[in-house]
């Protein structure tokens, strides 16, 4: 399982970078701009140059709306600013159709610039609360739309995680659809410690987090901290270690 990590700016960034050995890929985001809130170029591109060249940086496009041709723009910003995984927010779609037309979008802009990046199609834990698509509905729309990873995170940031709205058996079947189509499966909302039983165990490619790496565990006020990252990394090796083994250990 790979570790993803999201600093608010290029100071964040640069603590992601103290412990980049602890984490894989660098995902910058604008946290007051909403879940999967979108970051200047610059800022991005700032962030490209601070982290190790080997690290992926990672770039989110915002909670879009169901607008295909603003987002593929958006989209092709972050990536011309040197994101490698793109990673876009269905929040304005409400049917599945609408997710496809957007992603479909989204993947052109970016393979066309730069056909080794990865798009990354994102849906919402709690799309109960926010009225967008369906969190299972995300595996078939990133394959339809010819996307590389499916994901979800929380849209609403109030505490509430990831297991909260959808439970690890729900999660479970979100990675099976994703696998089944090729893609890789990324789990993300208020994420801790204590998921990462059964994050490993469900087989989930990529986990997202920010909350879980801040001081005090707070993704606003708090300042994501290297010895956290460390930490975290310690318990997901541990974990897929006791896994490998076929060992159940106690979150
Ligand atoms: O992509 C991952 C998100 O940044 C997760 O943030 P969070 O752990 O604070 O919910």
């Amino acid at each position: 399982m790979l570790l993803l990590v999201s600093p608010d700016g290029v100071e964040e960034a640069l603590d992601c970078a103290k412990a980049a050995e602890h984490l894989d890929i660098v995902d910058v985001k604008k946290p007051d701009e909403g879940s999967l809130g979108a970051n200047f170029p610059w800022v991005i591109r700032e962030i490209r140059d601070a982290v190790p060249a080997d690290k992926p940086v990672s770039a989110t496009v915002g909670d879009v709306p169901y607008k295909p041709g603003t987002v593929a723009q958006a989209a092709l910003g972050a990536v011309v600013s040197g994101a490698t995984y793109i990673k876009v927010g269905l929040y304005g779609c409400t049917t599945p159709e609408q997710g496809v037309e957007v992603m479909r979008a989204v993947v052109r802009a970016v393979k066309d610039h730069r056909p080794e990046a990865l798009v990354v199609a994102s849906g919402y834990a709690d799309a109960h609360r926010v009225g967008c698509v369906n969190p299972l509905a995300l595996p078939d729309i990133a394959a339809r739309a010819g996307a590389d990873a499916a994901m979800l995170d929380t849209a609403i940031k109030d505490g509430t995680r990831l297991f909260d709205h959808v439970p690890p058996d729900t999660c479970a079947e979100f990675v099976r659809r994703a696998h089944a189509s090729g893609l890789l499966a990324a789990l993300a909302g208020s994420v801790q410690q204590a998921d990462l039983g059964p994050l490993t165990r469900i087989g989930t490619d990529i986990v997202g987090v920010r909350g879980a790496v801040c001081a005090g565990g707070d993704r606003n006020a708090g300042r994501i901290r290297p010895a956290l990252v460390a930490a975290f990394r310690a318990e997901m090796d541990r974990q897929a270690r006791e896994h490998a083994l076929g060992t159940p250990v106690a979150n």
